[in-house]
């Protein structure tokens, strides 16, 4: 049975992106098959794939959930890009913040994504959805779309303040539109282990959520070989494979393998 998780955090910057590649091929190299859905007008996870220009394709989830919107067919595979890493992915650009502002006029706006995903996701076992740092209705449409979300956390004083705003969306959403979500864990991201800040942050965290909200055992380190991958196109297994990032993110690919089955 194909799992939909939705990769959500509306403070930008986050690690949303760098994770939904990384788990993905992360998954996909343990023999799943996997599609990424970009649901982020800035392309970033098309240029993390080594899209240059996501702002030129032709086809991008714009284009597939303006066809649901008008009731019409997508083809088999329309949009959908192979890529080298073993995953399939589908990108976006910056019309989709043109689409964002057209849903709010559209029947059943809040299930768009879902309606398509619902059409392919047999042929799946995984879709991770990459969300765009805001509360508004392409990620509204995510977690309607999702069985449960994952929220890459940075470990500092500010992207936790948000985080009750978005446990709350994410409560909200459960009870009206869709029973099924729910929160797979909180992952710490772009932790600094030289400071004691960030273990501070990251014990707060584990203090005020994790009676209720699973965090997962281990957190990506800040590491500029992190960051290189976006500019590089290509994963962290293959672009720093020995380094910490890529044990870090191969541990996280088993904690959402064991806990999904
Ligand atoms: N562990 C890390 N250490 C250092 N830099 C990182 C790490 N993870 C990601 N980055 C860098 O931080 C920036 C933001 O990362 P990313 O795009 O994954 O975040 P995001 O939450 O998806 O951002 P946005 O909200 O803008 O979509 C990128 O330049 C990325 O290369």
């Amino acid at each position: 049975m194909c799992r939909i998780i939705a990769i959500a955090n509306q403070k930008g910057g986050v690690g949303k992106t760098t994770t939904c590649v990384n788990l993905g091929i992360g998954l996909a190299r343990a023999g799943e098959k996997v599609l990424l859905v970009e649901a982020d007008a800035q392309g970033s996870m098309a240029v993390s794939l080594g899209i240059q220009e996501p702002d030129e394709l032709d086809v991008t989830l714009v284009n597939i959930m303006e066809k649901i919107i008008n009731d019409e067919d997508v083809e088999p595979g329309e949009g959908i890009i192979h890529h080298e890493e073993g995953i399939d992915f589908i990108p976006a650009n910056i019309e989709l913040a043109g689409l964002e502002t057209s849903l709010v006029n559209v029947m059943c706006r809040e299930q768009v994504l879902r309606l398509y995903l619902d059409g392919i996701k047999d042929g799946y076992d995984y879709i991770l959805i990459d969300c765009m740092p805001s509360l508004g209705m392409i990620t509204i449409n995510a977690l309607v779309a999702a069985d449960s979300v994952l929220i890459p956390v940075e470990a500092a004083y500010l992207p936790v303040k948000g985080l009750q705003q978005l446990i709350k969306t994410i409560g909200k959403v459960h009870r009206r539109l869709n029973p099924r979500l729910s929160i797979l864990g909180i992952l710490l991201t772009k932790v600094d282990r030289r400071t004691n800040f960030a273990k501070d942050i990251s014990e707060q965290i584990r203090e005020v959520y994790g009676n209720n909200i699973h965090i997962f055992e281990n957190c990506i380190p800040m590491s500029v070989r992190a960051a290189e991958t976006t500019a590089e196109g290509k994963s962290i297994y293959l672009h720093d494979p020995k380094g910490i990032v890529a044990e870090e993110y191969r541990h996280l690919t088993g904690e959402v393998l064991a806990d999904e089955k």
